[in-house]
């Protein structure tokens, strides 16, 4: 199944900088996995914003909420979720 999938990152300000860049590392690390899997199927950056517009294919639901609670990001991220079904006119076969 695929999911539309927006994740905003709010970082506390007060956050010392070296646990950042280990989070920030260990959330490359995470999401590079994924895409190579073919899980986390495109990741993009909203201009101007920190937050990505990302499409997950996912098994289910529960593997969607299993893969987002595993980012090193998710305390520190807003996630938006929009399920998506192939569209008839679609000429992707894989768009499911
Ligand atoms: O930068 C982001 O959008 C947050 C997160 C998603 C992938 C990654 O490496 O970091």
């Amino acid at each position: 199944m695929l999911y539309h999938v927006s994740m905003t990152v709010n970082i506390p300000t007060d956050m010392d900088t070296a646990t950042v860049e280990e989070i920030k590392a260990r959330e490359k690390v995470y999401s590079l996995d994924l895409q190579r899997q073919g899980i986390w199927r495109h990741i993009w950056r909203v201009a101007g914003q920190y937050e990505n517009v990302s499409i997950f294919d996912c098994r289910d639901h529960l593997h969607l909420h299993e893969v987002l609670m595993g980012l090193p990001l998710y305390p520190y991220m807003n996630i938006s979720i929009m399920p998506l079904c192939r569209h008839p006119s679609s000429m992707h076969e894989d768009d499911k």
